[in-house]
């Protein structure tokens, strides 16, 4: 590319540089589906909110990617690194001679969203070395990332703030500015050769914004390919652009020089007040609506967009087996991904380690077990089923239900509890995307991550809830399997609530959609109705009822040898395998894992 346009061919620090090209690029939010493609008419009728999109960024210069709300800057940029999740894209998109590929726009390609999640409780320095953690080569070591780490805060003025939480909505951290200044040093972790920002400056006064622009035209001059979209622009900065690419209607308008667009636009006619600066006169014609179409077609006329098609065939004509050979050469520098292993491991290391200093998120997850192991024990201390056997199988209070209700509340409790989790859950959604996005790991190694996390919470709490809830009523089955069946029962609820997470489309659906579902179960766990009683077209949920397998292994560990005549009252038999009953119920762990697993990797959470 460098031959072709001002720009260099090589970077500072050695790393390699990627023009961007693209011919004849447009996109519509409809999907073309396979009868739409096949029928003129039908196709006629897709809106393209981007048409005919031709041009290059070129290595080493700064672009400014200018037009009115809604022109379609976010998407073109969107597009460029295949972040476009919706629609019909139709076109050229080539970084250098390789056309763009997922891995390649995960591996090479920065991305400084204009709103992006962050994960609140980190601070900027854990922020970077959890995300570096995740994003650099498997082979660089433990001190080089961080001295990657260190070198990148210094160079975006974050030293002075490493300490500082990031903060979110309801807790105060790091400034618009600085958390600006995070979102770019996320964007230029992996030390990508092309780096695109939407709107950098959105919501900063013109001093911060003038820093923020200044950071990426150094960047810029690294020798890296930089794009960002921007609005309005102060003087300085739309001094530092090499080149200007205005859209207006989702047509190109202008391509070239920054410097030359109002002498380009004057040329043709257009004219704006004299004593603006030219960010000032930009915005004030893109403001016009009936100066839009005609600046697209001044544009589309000329020797400057003629020029500019030229350069792209240029760029898109190498030989086949030339573009062979480079792919070859290049996808030798990309970066190594990690294993499942290492990106669960930096999951743990950064999240996981945090969370657990955390108040709120032990507070939760603890708070409530608490609460009803002193309800359970207040109400029902002492009352558990005297060792005895047959003899005292007839007396009166060998059939009280306490033991059995006291056992059904253990069953349920956990799984009413697990949607608790869901908001915190589908709150995360949106770091999640964005993680997903920026190729930081895999959603296996996510959702492992999760559910480990989640069990080694309920490991203690469950251990201390039961033994205090088996001595203090007086239980007389075994302990161990009785800490067993409740530990497994309520990490069940917990990859539950993921599932019913994973599809719901709102956080209030998803409370209405678990909490439902938990009650219809209750009814078939076997206390409330016994299975022989329940009509026999519904036993077959009984069998998709993971409680009930839950409640029957609690019972049969509690009365098995002890009190025959309890368990055949509830319909069990005497006979059953508390162990197998356990074997059931652990099976619904992988098979609820695995749902959730399946919609998390299809589903697109974020239309854009
Ligand atoms: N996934 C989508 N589905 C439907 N319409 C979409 C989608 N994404 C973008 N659009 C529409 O495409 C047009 C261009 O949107 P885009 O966000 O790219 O514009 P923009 O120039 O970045 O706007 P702004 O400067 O306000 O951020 C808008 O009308 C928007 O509503």
């Amino acid at each position: 590319m460098g031959d072709v346009e001002k720009g260099s061919s090589s970077r500072r620090d050695g790393g390699r540089t990627f023009g961007v090209a693209f011919r004849g690029l447009r996109w519509s939010p409809q999907a073309i589906s396979g009868w739409l493609t096949c029928c003129g008419k039908k196709k006629k009728k897709m809106e393209w909110i981007l048409s005919d999109i031709t041009g290059y960024f070129a290595p080493g210069t700064l672009t400014a990617l200018m037009g009115s709300s809604g022109s379609g800057k976010s998407s073109l940029l969107d597009i460029l690194s295949k972040r476009k999740t919706q629609g019909t894209i139709e076109g050229d998109i080539f970084y250098d001679e390789q056309p763009l590929t997922g891995a390649f726009a995960r591996d090479l390609v920065g991305y400084v969203e204009q709103s992006p999640s962050l994960i609140a409780n980190l601070t900027a320095e854990e922020l970077l070395l959890y995300t570096a953690a995740l994003q650099r080569p498997a082979s660089e070591d433990l001190s080089a990332r961080k001295a990657e780490v260190a070198r990148l805060m210094e160079k975006l003025g974050l030293l002075g703030r490493k300490d500082v939480v990031v903060g979110g909505a309801l807790t105060k951290g790091l400034s618009g500015g600085e958390t600006k200044r995070v979102t770019i040093a996320i964007g230029m972790i992996q030390d990508p050769a092309v780096l695109f920002l939407d709107e950098p400056t959105s919501g900063l006064d013109s001093a911060t914004a003038n820093g923020i622009m200044k950071l990426v035209k150094g960047i810029a001059e690294e020798g890296r390919t930089v794009a960002s979209a921007i609005h309005s622009p102060t003087a300085y900065c739309f001094g530092l652009f090499d080149r200007l690419l205005l859209l207006s209607g989702g047509r190109v308008s202008f391509l070239g020089e920054a410097s030359g667009a109002v002498a380009f636009l004057t040329r043709a006619g257009i004219s704006a007040d004299e004593d603006y600066t030219a960010s000032e006169w930009l915005v004030e014609i893109l403001a016009r609506p009936e100066t839009l179409g005609r600046i697209a077609e001044v544009y589309s006329g000329s020797d400057l967009c003629r020029g500019n098609a030229v350069r792209v065939e240029r760029l898109l004509s190498s030989d086949p087996p030339e573009r062979e050979g480079a792919l070859e050469a290049k996808s030798a520098t990309q970066p190594q991904r990690w294993s499942p292993l290492r990106e669960i491991t930096a999951l743990f290391r950064y999240r996981t380690l945090r969370n657990f200093t955390d108040g709120a998120y032990l507070g939760a997850r603890v708070g409530d077990k608490i609460l009803f192991m002193l309800v359970i024990i207040s109400l029902y201390y002492g009352k558990g089923t005297p060792k005895g056997g047959s003899d005292l199988a007839s007396s009166a209070s060998a059939f009280s239900t306490v033991v059995p209700s006291v056992l059904f509340m253990v069953t349920v409790l956990p799984a009413f509890g697990a949607a608790g989790y869901m908001p915190s859950l589908m709150m995360e959604r949106p770091i999640f995307v964005r993680e997903r996005a920026d190729g930081n790991y895999r959603v296996p190694s996510y959702l492992v991550y999760k559910v480990l996390e989640e069990f080694v919470v309920t490991v203690p709490i469950s251990l201390l809830f039961c033994v205090a809830v088996y001595y203090g009523v007086g239980m007389q089955g075994d302990l161990g399997l009785f800490w067993l069946i409740f530990l497994v029962t309520q990490n069940i609820g917990i990859v539950l609530a993921y599932l019913v997470a994973a599809f719901a489309p709102s956080v209030d659906s998803a409370n209405a959609i678990l909490p439902c579902y938990v009650t219809i179960c209750l009814f078939f766990v076997g206390l409330l109705i016994p299975y022989s009683e329940i009509p026999v077209y519904w036993q077959w949920f009984s069998y998709i009822t993971f409680l009930k397998y839950s409640w029957s292994a609690l019972m049969l560990n509690e009365f098995q040898g002890n009190q025959p005549g309890m368990l055949s009252f509830f319909s069990l038999n005497e006979d059953d395998s508390k162990w197998a009953y356990f074997g059931y119920l652990c099976a619904f762990y992988p098979a609820f894992f695995l749902g959730a697993l399946l919609i998390m990797s299809y589903s697109k959470y974020v239309k854009r």
